[in-house]
């Protein structure tokens, strides 16, 4: 057989376990969001999701298997990460430049007068390592650069290195001792507290659209707020393969949504298939220039696939939820679906 069509077969193999494995992905996402649509009750939805641990962990085989292999050299949602907070805030004059400006403007205080003490605000220019919580981590991306002590947590970890932990459920607790939660980590099976006021940088990568209802979503944020030292970042990724015009109102909620949180953004990047997002901890909330106060913030972080209807199309055993032909027309590009392939 001449090379070029064993590279073909190979080529096909490799796009049809693509396939499989987004296909896996989506449907876990889909049944959720289905569910929720039914007019089930989002913590119903939640506790019949969490009790599927098969379901879980071939969810989280797939995804670990997509993102270190099929994606191993295009995981730039990683690299993002990693200069936005590392080369660009914390090492590059970023978190510098923000302070100085708001002691320029006098809109907040260099430092925080609402916390105990001065350890729970990032000053420059930092000292340790950056301690980075990362939620919904999967397979613990952020492990292998030097200058992150990244602490990995997933509802189901791919890799043993990631701890067990619902962070819809996990109570945010007063630590003084950054110490004390460390060792809790390494004795623990499933993390159900963690520290407010610690973590110089929490990650939400590709996790927001797991969650069905846009206040479980809030919850996320919320959580993410409480465990950052103030001047800390929040940097959240979230699939999007349309122009960046297409859904600009939704990251301009999510902004708004945000703010009213406490939390000022500060880095925006639209890359082919993802908006890439950082902001940083302030004392809140954030006043956004022409725009009047939110009433429901937690309703402003929607995501596309939360406007669409759904069909039962196989009433076998197990339903699946499909969206409607012409959103799918329309809006899959907005899904995993488009997320890059490489082959
Ligand atoms: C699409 S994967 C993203 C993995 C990784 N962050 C990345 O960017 O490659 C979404 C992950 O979020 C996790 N997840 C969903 N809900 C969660 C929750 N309530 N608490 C912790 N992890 C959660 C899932 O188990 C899954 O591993």
């Amino acid at each position: 057989m001449a090379c070029s069509e064993n590279d073909d077969i190979s080529q096909f193999a490799i796009k049809r376990e693509h396939h499989r494995l987004v296909q896996i992905i989506r449907n876990v996402h889909e049944h959720l969001r289905y569910a929720y649509k039914q007019g089930h009750d989002a913590d119903d939805v939640w506790k019949a999701h969490c009790s599927n641990l098969s379901e879980r962990q071939e969810y989280a085989q797939a995804m670990q298997k997509l993102a270190t292999t099929m994606w191993a050299r295009n995981n730039t949602r990683i690299e993002w990460c990693l200069e936005a907070c590392s080369r660009s805030y914390f090492s590059g004059g970023g978190l510098e430049y923000w302070i100085k400006k708001d002691a320029k403007d006098k809109k907040t205080p260099s430092f925080s007068t609402s916390c105990d003490t001065f350890n729970f605000t990032v000053v420059p220019p930092l000292k340790e390592n950056i301690l980075l919580l990362d939620v919904g981590s999967c397979y613990n991306p952020f492990r292998c650069f030097k200058e992150i002590v990244p602490i990995a947590i997933d509802l189901t970890p791919a890799t043993p290195d990631v701890y067990t932990c619902d962070f819809l459920k996990v109570s945010v607790v007063t630590q003084e001792d950054s110490r004390w939660w460390q060792n809790q980590l390494i004795s623990t099976e499933e993390v159900k507290e963690l520290p407010g006021n610690t973590f110089h940088v929490v990650i939400l990568s590709l996790v927001l659209e797991y969650l069905p209802a846009p206040h479980q979503r809030w919850t996320f944020c919320t959580k993410a707020y409480q465990l950052l030292q103030y001047n800390g970042l929040l940097l959240i990724i979230t699939p999007d393969s349309k122009h960046q015009n297409k859904n600009a109102l939704m990251i301009k909620n999510w902004k708004r949504a945000l703010a009213t949180l406490g939390f000022q953004r500060i880095l925006y990047e639209k890359q082919t298939h993802l908006h890439c997002m950082g902001f940083r901890k302030v004392e809140g909330p954030v006043i956004l220039k022409g725009l009047p106060p939110v009433d429901d913030p937690a309703q402003l972080l929607y995501i596309p696939q939360d406007l669409h209807n759904y069909n039962i199309l196989n009433a076998g055993e197990k339903n699946i939820a499909v969206e409607r032909k012409e959103d799918e027309d329309n809006e899959i590009s907005a899904s995993f679906l488009e997320l890059p392939f490489e082959a």
